[in-house]
């Protein structure tokens, strides 16, 4: 190769296998760097959907350097020791949320478990998006017998997609997401399952500190049944400790006197343990809410003049005022350029407040 060309990504083609969110996403985002990527599923409609949108050819494939398995976790050892078989030569990686019950039983040298920590709450080709993975966590989790060139693939793979790699071995992964993924997962169901017996109206007073506690109950029931199934030990376990917990909140609330503050102070020092997306220390992030027309070209019109103040957004959220043709985009930056974006905004004709 000419040493003027850019190393490839992928020493040859990748096939996809799963054309769900995850697999279109990978697919997406790897078609966007110049790999050429297979795809293939159970169900050929999200083949040809994840196709249309980008994300590789139908295709079938000779001989690929990556196989990336992103089929629900039940699935994931049939699908993953069919491909090594299949591909003699390939390094076979997976997505899957739980690494336990994969890692013992793909244990060929060329199988490297892997868990990108992004998603969505929506299933399905049509849910992918190239960036999903942009600034996340990805789980490279390989055994012993791991073969590290198959590892340095499937690093590579993640970084290129934007995520940042945490090697790990499957006990501490399904210890770690259980804490951080499947009991926070639960906890959303069980709030949300209360409204369905919310009384009258009451939903319509529903504000953003709902909407953030219950997004992720959304999501497919028979993956979230399949997760929980494959990490029912570690899940099972902070469970018993919540229930502690929740006995104790309980009385708290009951006695009022004031102790239910400890569980609020123990709250506020969980959040403040977490890292932001750029790494291991959090970032001090602040938002800055703008009133928009709820019309076509609006948001397109915002974003434009923040990138002409030349600030850059961390996050966003879009809250719709009900019965009012209007809508309130909470744009988060960091807090030092929020005053800057503020003023900005301002000077723009926009309506923004802190
Ligand atoms: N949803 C998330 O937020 C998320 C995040 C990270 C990792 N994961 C993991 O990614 C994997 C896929 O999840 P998803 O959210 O993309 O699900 P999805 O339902 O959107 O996609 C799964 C796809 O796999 C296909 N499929 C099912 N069984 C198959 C088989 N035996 N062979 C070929 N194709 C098959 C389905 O038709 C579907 O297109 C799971 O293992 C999940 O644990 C999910
Ligand atoms: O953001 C979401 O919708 C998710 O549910 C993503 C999430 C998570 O809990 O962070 C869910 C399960 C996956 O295994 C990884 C990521």
């Amino acid at each position: 190769m000419s040493a003027d060309l850019p190393e490839p990504v992928v020493p040859g083609p990748v096939l996809v296998i799963g054309c769900g969110l995850i697999g279109t996403s990978v697919a997406l985002g790897l078609s966007d760097l110049g790999v050429r990527v297979h795809l293939r599923d159970a169900r050929p409609a999200n083949v040809e959907l994840a196709a249309s949108l980008g994300a590789g050819t139908p295709d079938p494939v000779q001989d690929p350097a990556l196989v990336v398995v992103a089929v629900p976790p039940a699935a994931v050892v049939e699908t993953a020791l069919a491909a090594l078989e299949e591909f003699p030569s390939a390094v076979v990686t997976d997505v899957a949320s739980v690494k336990t019950h994969v890692c013992a039983g793909v244990t060929d040298p060329r199988f490297v478990g892997g868990h990108p920590m992004a998603g969505k709450e929506r299933s399905g080709p049509m849910a992918g998006s190239g960036l999903l993975f942009e600034g996340r966590a990805w789980a490279v989790v390989p055994t012993e017998g791991t073969d590290p060139e198959a590892v340095a693939v499937v690093e590579r793979v993640a970084t290129a997609l934007g995520s940042v790699v945490r090697r790990m071995d499957a006990a501490s992964h399904d210890r770690a997401v259980a804490l951080v993924s499947h009991v926070p997962h639960l906890v959303s169901a069980l709030t949300a399952g209360l409204l369905t017996e919310a009384e009258g109206d009451d939903l319509l007073l529903a504000g953003q500190g709902l909407r953030d506690v219950i997004r992720i109950a959304g999501s497919d029931r028979g993956l979230w049944v399949d997760i929980i199934g494959s990490n029912a030990g570690q899940v099972g376990a902070i469970l018993d400790d919540l229930a502690v917990r929740l006995d104790d909140l309980r009385a708290a609330v009951r006695t009022a006197d004031g102790s239910v503050g400890e569980h609020l102070d123990r709250g506020r020092a969980g959040v403040a343990r977490v890292p932001g997306k750029h790494g291991a220390h959090p970032i001090a992030l602040a938002g800055v809410f703008v009133s928009i027309d709820d019309t076509p070209g609006e948001l397109s019109r915002l974003f434009a003049d923040i990138g002409d103040a030349g600030i850059n957004i961390e996050d966003m959220r879009i809250d719709h005022e009900l019965g009012r043709l209007v809508g309130v985009v909470e744009v988060v930056v960091q807090a030092g350029a929020a005053e800057d974006l503020h003023t900005a905004l301002i000077e723009r004709g926009w309506a923004a407040f802190r």
